[in-house]
């Protein structure tokens, strides 16, 4: 029986990550659910997976359903109850499904406590890679990759040594706006962004698809897990999202792992490894699709991939200031401050003016995330 904790247990990767306990009752119990403002989801989670402990964005809301539920379940809020789902549970495995890098203390914390993690929450590989890999390479604690296309690699790549591999390849799904031009761009609505053509997922990550930065941030994540430089990560452009990232290898072979396009494959694999179990989803029919279709990267275009890409190879704080800078660019989008297009300004304008600090310390790293919000939030273009 694997024991779960799960940050973020009713967003889109959480939800789906109990889907997979519920289709595979025998293997899992769930010790730690940790939500932000969907209380009446975290109810209903709490009555059906019966965590000890769990906990909420607010103050207010853990006094709130305190006084509903039984004594000896635990109920925490804000950081602190995130670090306490994370590290103060039985369980032996954590799945990071917050969104960004507000996960970093936490994921961290349960590295610290030697739990092996499920890692959905690919900001906190961004924005401190290195402190997050040498921290568990040190607490010889294992990185289980849920997004799709790092499940892919992991299993693509199976082991084998660096020397062996040529290429890593991510493949994109181009997002809501694919066929879009530069100009039609200048008007498009939140609505319109928030329709991902192949996945069902939160809306911070369907805007980063649209802008390309997932995939930017996607090589970053790559980068960290594999350990591989960034000239050996590419970027291809796959309309059907079938293929989800292949590897090719010295001697030209490439491995390719396919399958429809459904989250809760690679959350399970992540939560079975090295165990293969059937999953709760339908199985590919290549024959039904007939045709996969793919593209060369067009980096002007998508300038926010090419910002991540120069982000990756300066290095230090760099990776840290687009993250920061894509999420207050995102979220004032998503809330009709900015249009469309400036999310990719207020991104140039926070790595233009920063001056990368090699190899930061984590306090350092808080520091300029901070002061990228900052900057971020009063950006302007009058
Ligand atoms: N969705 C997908 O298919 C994929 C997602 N990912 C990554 O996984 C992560 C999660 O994405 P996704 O599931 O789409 O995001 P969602 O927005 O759907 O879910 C975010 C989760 O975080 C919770 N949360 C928000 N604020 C807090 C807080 N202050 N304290 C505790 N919990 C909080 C939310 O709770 P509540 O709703 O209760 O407020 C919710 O449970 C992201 O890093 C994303 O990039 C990676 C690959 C695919
Ligand atoms: C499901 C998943 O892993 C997402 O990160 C997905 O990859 C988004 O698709 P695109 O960024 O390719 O549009
Ligand atoms: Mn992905």
């Amino acid at each position: 029986m694997k024991k779960l904790a799960i940050l973020g247990s009713t967003g889109s990767i959480g939800t789906q990550t109990l889907d997979v306990v519920r289709a595979h009752p025998e293997a899992f119990e769930v010790e730690g659910l940790a939500a932000g403002n969907n209380i009446e989801l975290l109810m209903q989670q709490v009555l059906e997976f019966k965590p000890s402990k769990i906990s909420v964005g607010s103050k207010e809301s853990a006094e709130q359903i305190k006084q509903q539920l039984p004594a000896h379940i635990q109920v925490f809020y804000g950081e602190q109850g995130l670090i306490e789902i994370a590290a103060g549970t039985d369980a032996d495995t954590v799945v990071t499904a917050v969104m960004g890098s507000m996960g970093l203390p936490s994921t961290l914390a349960a590295i610290d406590a030697g739990k092996t993690i499920g890692l959905a929450n690919k900001e906190t590989l961004v924005t401190a890679g290195h402190l997050v890999t040498a921290r568990a390479r040190q607490k010889g604690v294992q990185l289980l990759p849920i997004d799709s296309e790092h499940s892919a690699l992991f299993q693509c790549l199976n082991g084998e040594p660096r020397e062996r591999i040529h290429q890593l390849t991510l493949t994109a799904s181009g997002g809501s706006f694919r066929d879009r031009t530069r100009e039609q761009l200048k008007h498009v609505t939140v609505a319109d962004a928030l329709k991902h053509p192949n996945w069902s997922m939160g809306s911070k990550i369907t805007i980063d698809s649209a802008t390309m930065a997932n995939k930017g941030l996607e090589v970053i994540e790559a980068h960290w897990l594999f350990d591989m430089p960034y000239d050996q990560i590419s970027v291809l452009l796959h309309p059907e999202s079938i293929i989800h990232s292949f590897v090719e290898f010295v001697d030209t072979s490439i491995i390719a792992q396919l399958g429809n396009p459904d989250m809760r494959v690679p959350i399970q694999y992540a939560l079975t490894y090295p165990d293969r179990q059937q999953a709760p989803s339908s199985r590919l029919s290549l024959a039904q699709i007939g045709q996969l279709n793919f593209r060369e990267m067009d980096y002007v275009r998508f300038p926010c991939l090419s910002m991540a890409f120069e982000a990756g190879r300066l290095g230090g704080t760099a990776p840290t200031v687009f993250n920061a800078a894509n999420e207050i660019a995102v979220s004032r989008f998503l809330n009709g401050e900015i249009p469309f297009l400036l999310i990719e300004d207020i991104i140039a304008d926070a790595l233009q003016q920063h001056e990368v600090i090699a190899n930061p310390e984590l306090e350092v790293i808080y520091a300029t995330d901070a002061q990228t919000r900052a900057r971020a939030s009063a950006f302007s273009v009058l």
